[in-house]
């Protein structure tokens, strides 16, 4: 005679196996302790970086001429490493942007929680909120972000980068006396208070003056250099979701419940090259590179501090945003025009 299993044994059953799924799926049991190996990275990069197109973007791009500009490129590279890309991130502030939620719940330099009071009165002061008519309209456009390294002096590379659409300068980066090496061209100067220019008639005509808002005294110092007439008339305000993704999501810096703390601000540079894979169809970099070999070697292009000086930087990781930025070169997701990204080694 058969027997017949219990209610309860099979009631058991029933519960180890829910309880065994309910284990394997929290990721307690991960499948590489089974022998999978992940193919991407803790930031959710892919492992295996390299240059070459994607299939679906080389039908898409194969029969643009040499040198055409490729609608969508970056994005689209971009994606192909890092799946949990997604492009919408309007560049500035607009009187919109507290529909971008995002950005809500963070106070600076990760969000505008708190400071949307003087975001109201500085966006109410300012007429446009894009990059201009003209640039605004393109279908496809080139963006170059200006490192300021010292790696950029003696390179002649000045008219390459003039040919850009947008050229990004950071900081008090100078471009008068410099042209042969940086150009002469900028589109837009992102910057914050103690980076900024400090003379009013040193700005270059044509240019947009950009805050990078780190820190809530940032914003009270724009209105008040706004209202004074200390600053060129046509002003922005860099989205601050490009801070908070560069450094929580892209570069992996610690979270801090979302402040900012010692090791998690991501350098200027790198928050302009993460606005740009959102903003830009191709994205080009030169002046970037710490070289912690070269220790006597100028930090800028246009002064004599060494690199070594860096080292006294503790607000910034410099290996771990190197990391990121050779991930983006290594994959050809952004052109570096002067090497020091990866120096010799990509
Ligand atoms: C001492 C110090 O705090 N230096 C910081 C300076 C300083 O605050 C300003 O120059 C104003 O004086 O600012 C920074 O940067 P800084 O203004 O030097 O440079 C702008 C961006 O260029 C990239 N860079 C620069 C030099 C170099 N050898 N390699 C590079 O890759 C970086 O991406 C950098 O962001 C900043 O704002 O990020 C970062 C620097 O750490
Ligand atoms: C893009 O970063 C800029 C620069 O490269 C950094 O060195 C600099 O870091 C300073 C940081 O902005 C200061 N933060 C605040 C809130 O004032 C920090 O002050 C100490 C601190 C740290 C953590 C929490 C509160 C206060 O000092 C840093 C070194 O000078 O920031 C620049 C952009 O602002």
């Amino acid at each position: 005679m058969r027997m017949k299993p219990s209610r309860n044994f099979l009631l058991g059953l029933c519960s180890m196996l829910a309880l065994g799924f309910l284990y394997y799926s929290s990721g307690r049991i991960s499948l590489r302790g089974w022998g999978h190996k992940s193919l991407y990275d803790k930031q959710g990069f892919f492992l295996k970086l390299d240059g070459s197109l994607p299939l679906e973007l080389m039908y898409k791009y194969g029969n643009l001429s040499e040198g055409a500009c490729k609608p969508g490129f970056a994005a689209a590279k971009m994606t192909a490493i890092y799946p949990k890309f997604t492009k919408l991130a309007p560049m500035f502030l607009d009187p919109n942007y507290k529909r971008f939620a995002k950005i809500g719940d963070y106070l600076p330099p990760f969000g505008v929680k708190l400071q949307e009071r003087v975001i109201d009165v500085l966006l109410s002061a300012t007429k446009s909120y894009g990059l201009g008519e003209e640039i605004d309209s393109m279908s496809c456009k080139t963006c170059i972000i200006v490192g300021n390294g010292g790696i950029l002096a003696n390179k002649s590379l000045g008219q390459r980068i003039d040919d850009f659409d947008v050229v990004v300068r950071l900081n008090e980066a100078p471009v008068k006396g410099f042209e042969k090496d940086v150009g002469s061209k900028t589109t837009m100067r992102i910057t914050y208070p103690e980076g900024a220019i400090q003379k009013t008639e040193r700005y270059e005509d044509e240019s947009l003056f950009v805050l990078s808002a780190f820190k809530a005294l940032d914003l009270k110092w724009l209105r008040h250099m706004v209202f004074n007439q200390r600053l060129p008339s046509d002003i922005r305000i860099l989205n601050p979701y490009f801070i908070q993704e560069a450094s929580f999501k892209l570069i992996g810096l610690p979270h801090n419940n979302g402040q900012m703390g010692r090791g998690n601000i991501p350098t200027l540079g790198a928050v302009a090259i993460t606005m740009a894979l959102h903003n830009c169809d191709e994205v080009a970099v030169a002046g970037f590179g710490y070289n912690m070999s070269t220790p006597h070697a100028p930090l800028h292009y246009y002064e004599k501090i060494r690199m070594s000086a860096i080292k006294e930087s503790w607000t910034h990781n410099i290996s771990k945003e190197k990391e990121f930025l050779v991930k983006l070169v290594k994959a050809g997701v952004i052109q570096d025009w002067t090497g020091g990204i990866c120096g010799a080694g990509c």
